[in-house]
C-alpha cells in the first residue's frame, strides 16, 4: 500500500468557521428521529425485503416509536410500490406517524412517486440530486447552473403534483453528495429550491444535508452544518435535517456534533444498516442520550426482540460489538471489570443512588432488556474470584467467604485454561460441588450424638474407607467436640478454623449452607462446603469436607 499520493482531502471547510457548537457540551433534547431502514437500508440489502418483511419492520419501527418513517423509493420497482399502497389501502399508518418517499428529480420518476401517494393522509416527499464536484464533473457532466436546474424543476413539479394530489405533504430537499460539495454551492442550490417552495411556518421543508460519504473528520462536518443552519434562507421556516453515513466510521460522532452544530432532525436505521458501511445507527445514537439522562423518545427496552426481527427479515448480522445492541457489549470476562462490576452493583444495593454510576457499564443492561446473569458477568480463563463468587450468589445463593472466593476462583479459572472455553454457570456450580460440597471420601460422616456435661462430648459415626468407625471427642462447643474427635481419631492437625454460614435462599429455602476453611500443618488452607436441612448437620459436612481434602492429599 504505497499510493498514498494517489489520495487527498476531497471536502471544503467553510471560510472562516466558527465553531460555536464545540461550547455546548451535550445534546439537551432529542432530535426527530426519521428511519430510513426501508429506504436506505433496503437498497443496500443482499436480497431486499419482500413486502411481508418490509410489513413487519414497519410495525416494529412503529412500536419503538418513530413518528416519521421513510418507507421507499415507490418508483424503484413494483415490491416498492405495492408497499406504499398496502400501508396506504390497509390504514396501517398511525395517525402520529408520517411517511415519506424519496425520489430523483426526474419528471416521470416524480409523477409515479405522488400517484404512489394516493389516498395517502400526510407524508414527507423527498427530492434528491447530486451537488458535488466528482458527480458534477463526471455523472452529470453539468455545470454549476445546470445542477441547481435539475433541482429547481424537480422542486416546481413536488409543487405541480401536490396540488393534483389529495393529501397533506411536507416537502424535503437533499442535494446528495454534500460533503463533497463547495459549501457556497450546497447553500446556493438549498436556497434556489427554497424559493420554489416557500416554506412557512405552518408548512416548513426539511432540507437534509447527507455525509453520503463520509470524507472528513466529524468536527469538519458539524461546522459545514453549522455554516448552512447561519447562512441558509428561510432558516427559521426550515427544518435541518442530517443523514450520516459511516465510511470513516464516524457516522455517529458527525450526527452527535451536527445536531450540536445546529441539526434538528436525524435520518439513520436501526444497528447503522446502509450503503457500504452503513447509515448512522439510532439505536447508538438514542441510547447515547439515554445515557445523559435526556429522553430519547425511542423504546428499545426489548432490544433483543428487535434483533430478532432485524436479523430475519435483513439477513443481516447485529456484530457482537455493536454499540448497545451486541451480544458482548455488556459482558465483563476479565477479573478486575467483573470484581469492579459486582461491587458496584452492591453498592447500589446498599445506597440510596439516583443516578447510574456501576464502573464499566455505560447504562444498566436490565433497561434494554439484558440479563446480568448470562449478559454481563462471563467466566473464562481470565475471570476473577469476584465476578466468580458474584456469579455463584446471584443464581444459586451462596455466598462464599472472602478467602474461599479466591481458593474457588483459582479452581475455576484452572478448568476454563485447561479446556480453552468459556464456562457456564451450571458447570462453576457443578465444579463448586464437586470440589468443596459434602466431601465424604475417604472419611464419610453418618451420623453424630452428644452429651453435655462441663463440655460437649460427642460421638460421631463414620466409615473411613468403607469401615464403619466411631469418633470419639470433647470440646467447649458442638463443632470444636467434633473438630477434637476428628484430629484425635485421623491423626490430622490443623488450625485456624474459619466458619461461616447462611440459609440457602436461591431453591429450596429449607436448607442451610456452612463454609469451613483449615489451615493444614503444611500450611495449605482447605476450604468444604456443607449443605444439609440441619444447620448443625451442614457445619459438621463442611468440616468433614475440609479435612477430607487434608485426608486425600495424604494418602
Ligand atoms: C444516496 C442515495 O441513496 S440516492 C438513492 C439511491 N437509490 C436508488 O437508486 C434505488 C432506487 N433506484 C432505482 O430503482 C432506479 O435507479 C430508478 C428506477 C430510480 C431509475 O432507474 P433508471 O432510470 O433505469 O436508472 P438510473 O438510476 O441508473 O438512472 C440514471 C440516470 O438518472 C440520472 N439521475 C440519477 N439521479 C438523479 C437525480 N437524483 N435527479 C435527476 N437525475 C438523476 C443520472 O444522471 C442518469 O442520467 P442519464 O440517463 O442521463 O445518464
Ligand atoms: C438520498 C440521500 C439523502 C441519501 O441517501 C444520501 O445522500 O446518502
Ligand atoms: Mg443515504
Amino acid at each position: 500500500m504505497n499510493n498514498v499520493e494517489k489520495y487527498a482531502r476531497g471536502y471544503f471547510m467553510p471560510p472562516k468557521p466558527s465553531m460555536k457548537w464545540v461550547e455546548k457540551e451535550y445534546i439537551t433534547e432529542a432530535p426527530t428521529w426519521c428511519s430510513v431502514d426501508l429506504r436506505d437500508g433496503n437498497q443496500a440489502l443482499v436480497v431486499p425485503m419482500n413486502l411481508e418483511e418490509k410489513l413487519e419492520y414497519f410495525q416494529m419501527l412503529v412500536k419503538i416509536g418513530f413518528k416519521e418513517i421513510e418507507v421507499g423509493f415507490p418508483a424503484a420497482s413494483e415490491t416498492e410500490f405495492t408497499f406504499l399502497r398496502t400501508l396506504i389501502e390497509q390504514n396501517l399508518i398511525p395517525d402520529d406517524v408520517t411517511i415519506q418517499v424519496l425520489t430523483q428529480s426526474r419528471e416521470h420518476i416524480i409523477r409515479k412517486t405522488f400517484e404512489s401517494l394516493k389516498g395517502a393522509k400526510s407524508a414527507v416527499v423527498h427530492l434528491y440530486n447530486s451537488t458535488s464536484v466528482a458527480q458534477r464533473e463526471q455523472v452529470f457532466k453539468k455545470s454549476k447552473e445546470e445542477i441547481i436546474a435539475i433541482a429547481v424543476a424537480g422542486a416546481k413539479l413536488f409543487k405541480e403534483c401536490a396540488a393534483e394530489t389529495e393529501g397533506n405533504f411536507k416537502f424535503q430537499y437533499s442535494p446528495e453528495s454534500f460533503t463533497g460539495t463547495e459549501i457556497d454551492f450546497a447553500l446556493d442550490i438549498c436556497n434556489a429550491v427554497l424559493d420554489v417552495w416557500q416554506p412557512t411556518s405552518d408548512n416548513k421543508v426539511i432540507i437534509n444535508l447527507p455525509a453520503t460519504v463520509s470524507m472528513s473528520m466529524p468536527h469538519v462536518y458539524a461546522s459545514q452544518i453549522e455554516y448552512m443552519s447561519e447562512h441558509m434562507n428561510y432558516r427559521d421556516n426550515v427544518i435541518l435535517s442530517l443523514h450520516p453515513h459511516n465510511d470513516r466510521g464516524s457516522g455517529v460522532a458527525d450526527a452527535e456534533l451536527g445536531i450540536l452544530a445546529g441539526g434538528q432532525r436525524i435520518e439513520g436505521t436501526l444497528f447503522g444498516n446502509g450503503e457500504r458501511t452503513g447509515n448512522v445507527d439510532i439505536v447508538t445514537l438514542a441510547l447515547n442520550l439515554y445515557s445523559h439522562g435526556v429522553d430519547p423518545k425511542l423504546d428499545f427496552s426489548n432490544i433483543t426482540e428487535i434483533i430478532e426481527m432485524y436479523e430475519r427479515v435483513t439477513r443481516m448480522k447485529v456484530n457482537e460489538r455493536q454499540p448497545y445492541g451486541g451480544k458482548l457489549v455488556f459482558a465483563a470476562f476479565s477479573g478486575s471489570h467483573q470484581d469492579a462490576i459486582a461491587k458496584g452493583m452492591k453498592w447500589r444495593e446498599d445506597n440510596d443512588c439516583q443516578h447510574w454510576t456501576v464502573p464499566y457499564l455505560l447504562i444498566d443492561p436490565k433497561d434494554i432488556g439484558r440479563e446480568y446473569e448470562g449478559d454481563v458477568i462471563r467466566i473464562n480463563s481470565q475471570s476473577g474470584k469476584g465476578g466468580i463468587g458474584y456469579l455463584l450468589e446471584q443464581k444459586y445463593g451462596l455466598d462464599l467467604p472472602a478467602r474461599m472466593r479466591e481458593s474457588f476462583g483459582y479452581a475455576v479459572k484452572n478448568v476454563s485454561d485447561r479446556e480453552q472455553k468459556e464456562l457456564q454457570p451450571e458447570e462453576i456450580y457443578d465444579i463448586f460441588v464437586r470440589e468443596y460440597v459434602n466431601i465424604a471420601a475417604p472419611v464419610q460422616f453418618l451420623n453424630y450424638r452428644f452429651t453435655e456435661h462441663d463440655d460437649f462430648q460427642t460421638v460421631v459415626k463414620v466409615k473411613v474407607n468403607g469401615e464403619a468407625r466411631e469418633f470419639t471427642g470433647a470440646g467447649n462447643g458442638r463443632l470444636d467436640a467434633i473438630s477434637s474427635a476428628i484430629q484425635s481419631e485421623l491423626g490430622i492437625r490443623y488450625s485456624n478454623l474459619i466458619y461461616k454460614e447462611h440459609a440457602l435462599t436461591v431453591g429450596s429455602s429449607s436448607q442451610a449452607v456452612s463454609y469451613i476453611g483449615i489451615t493444614a500443618e503444611d500450611g495449605t488452607e482447605q476450604w468444604g462446603c456443607g449443605i444439609d436441612v440441619d444447620i448443625m448437620t451442614s457445619s459438621v459436612k463442611a468440616l468433614f469436607s475440609a479435612v477430607n481434602k487434608i485426608a486425600s492429599q495424604r494418602g
